[in-house]
């Protein structure tokens, strides 16, 4: 199902952090985790983090939505998180939710999960504190600008994480290609990018609205994260087995995880 380009002002207007949640994390039905891409991204963060050993100062989390499973390995090894998104609802869904506040997206399926792989007994209560601690504060960002968080500048950061947003980002492939150099510059060189993308989907149904996709394949990629200054350190697709009803929701094939190293500035 094709739709027009939603841009990110359209996020900001009408993109509703419990209705996708429901639809694409809901520990029973959610879309990501009856697709098997939840646990494939929560397996690939450990893998990255504690057995790659990427760790350092400073992790922006870049797209993050209402979803805080993304940071749950990686505050295990940066000091500091920064998230970051384009609107003030996800910003404040994503804080709400990192206070555990009641009435927020209940994550600890997808908690236990993850100290469950890491082997170390920590309890989901326990890393939720560590979480809660270690992510610092969410910043306004668009990732459409050569800074994406303008008017402010930090210093480079050691790594760049952003699950499932530059395809919503962006209107075609040409934009991807600038929005990774957008993403490259908050990094500094030898620091770590990791990205997850939905692979060959055209849109996404969420809250009840259809929002766009930009149709991307792994040789695209491939080539355009080398294209912008990477080395490719890791990168792996798992595919959906095709089922109907999800697949009218949303019309990805298969997700792809990506961990790539940034040698130099283009
Ligand atoms: C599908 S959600 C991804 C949420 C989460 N990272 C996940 O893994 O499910 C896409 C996110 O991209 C954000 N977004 C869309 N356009 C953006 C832009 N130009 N700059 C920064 N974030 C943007 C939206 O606000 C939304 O939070």
């Amino acid at each position: 199902m094709d739709t027009a380009f939603t841009d990110k002002d359209t996020y900001q207007d009408i993109f509703d952090p419990e209705g996708y949640l429901n639809t694409y994390y809901n520990p029973k039905s959610g879309i990501l985790v009856v697709d098997g891409f939840l646990n494939f991204a929560l397996k690939k963060l450990h893998e990255a983090f504690a057995t790659r050993g990427i760790k350092g100062k400073t992790l922006i989390d870049i797209g993050h939505g209402p979803t805080i499973y993304q940071d749950l390995s990686a505050c295990e090894s940066f000091d500091e998180i920064i998230g970051a998104d384009y609107t003030d609802r996800n910003r404040e869904y994503y804080e709400r939710s990192l206070r555990n506040e009641p009435g927020t997206f209940d994550w600890t399926d997808a908690i236990q999960k993850v100290c469950d792989i890491e082997g170390k007994g920590t309890s989901v209560e326990d890393k939720k504190k560590k979480l809660k601690t270690t992510v610092k504060k969410t910043l306004k960002c668009d990732v459409l600008k050569s800074n994406p968080l303008e008017p402010l500048v930090l210093p480079k950061v050691d790594c760049v994480m952003s699950l499932g947003c530059l395809e919503c980002a962006c209107s075609n492939l040409d934009t991807y290609r600038n929005v990774l150099k957008n993403v490259s510059f908050l990094l500094k060189i030898g620091g770590y990018i990791i990205l997850t993308e939905i692979l060959n989907c055209s849109s996404y149904l969420s809250g009840g609205k259809r929002f766009s996709c930009l149709v991307l394949t792994e040789d695209f990629m491939r080539s355009a994260i080398s294209e912008t200054g990477f080395e490719i350190i890791d990168l792996e697709v798992i595919y959906r087995k095709y089922d109907k009803n999800q697949y009218e929701l949303c019309n990805h094939d298969s997700s792809l995880f990506v961990l790539a190293r940034k040698i130099k500035d283009v």
